[in-house]
């Protein structure tokens, strides 16, 4: 495959796996977090992230990859291209499956952007701010808020997607020759959330309106109002 470095007219297709909501975020309980919220938050993140990463002028297509029918109906009607989880083993695969497939939808010339999911915070505008920083025609990728795991791996046209997500992966993408980009301005894009805690960071960054909304009735429902 020809390698050419990402221009200002570089497109990029996001690749977004979505587990099984019913086996989704099981850090995400806690003393704030009933369970019976665990499903709608995790969809909920997803469709905030989807929904924000479409509105980027860079963003040619979101391709979602899941088994999950209500995940793939929900994401499917935001205008995201849906694929069923072929490989079914575990995040790397789908993401190395996602890969593949955008650039047989999209062609050799479309960037991949590898994301999480579960970034309710994530604003369009921060995201075309990342992806006008990659730069030549090495893997890029943003640290999770924790400085630990990585949210987001960029591969431009004609590089291989290599993604090493999964637990201390920050120093997994840099030991594999990615490059950490930089920027207290991208901030929602490094904001995921596994625990009680991250939520709260979220809201306190501002989430999209659909995790919004869950937490709302998920407040009343719990105050009894
Ligand atoms: N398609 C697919 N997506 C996955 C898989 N594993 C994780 N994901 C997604 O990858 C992103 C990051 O996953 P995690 O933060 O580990 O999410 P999680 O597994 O729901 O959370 P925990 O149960 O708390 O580990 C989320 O968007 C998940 O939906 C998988 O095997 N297949
Ligand atoms: C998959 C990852 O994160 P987490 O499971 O902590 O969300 C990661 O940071 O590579």
């Amino acid at each position: 495959m020809p390698r050419s470095a990402p221009s200002d007219e570089t497109p990029w297709c996001l690749v977004v796996p979505v587990k099984r909501l019913g086996r989704a975020k099981s850090r995400l309980i806690g003393a704030d977090v009933p369970p019976e919220l665990r499903e709608r938050l995790a969809l909920a993140f997803a469709t905030d992230a989807v929904t924000a990463a479409l509105s980027a002028t860079r963003v040619a297509g979101v391709l979602v990859v899941t088994d999950d029918p209500t995940a793939a109906a929900v994401l499917g009607a935001l205008g995201a291209k849906i694929v069923p989880d072929a490989p079914d083993a575990g995040l790397n695969a789908a993401f190395a499956f996602g890969a593949g497939t955008a650039r047989r939808i999209h062609g050799d010339g479309i960037g991949v952007a590898a994301s999480a999911a579960d970034l309710p915070a994530l604003r369009g505008a921060e995201l075309d701010i990342a992806l006008a920083r990659v730069a030549g025609d090495k893997r890029h990728f943003i640290a999770d808020a924790h400085d630990i795991g990585t949210t987001m791996l960029f591969a431009p046209p004609g590089t291989d997607l290599d993604p090493r997500f999964g637990g201390p992966s920050r120093a997994a993408h840099t030991a594999s020759g990615a490059v950490e980009l930089p920027g207290t301005d991208i901030s929602s894009l490094r904001r995921d959330v596994d625990t009680p805690a991250d939520l709260v960071d979220a809201l306190r960054l501002g989430v999209g309106p659909a995790t919004a909304a869950v937490w709302a009735a998920g407040n009343r429902a719990a105050s009894g109002v």
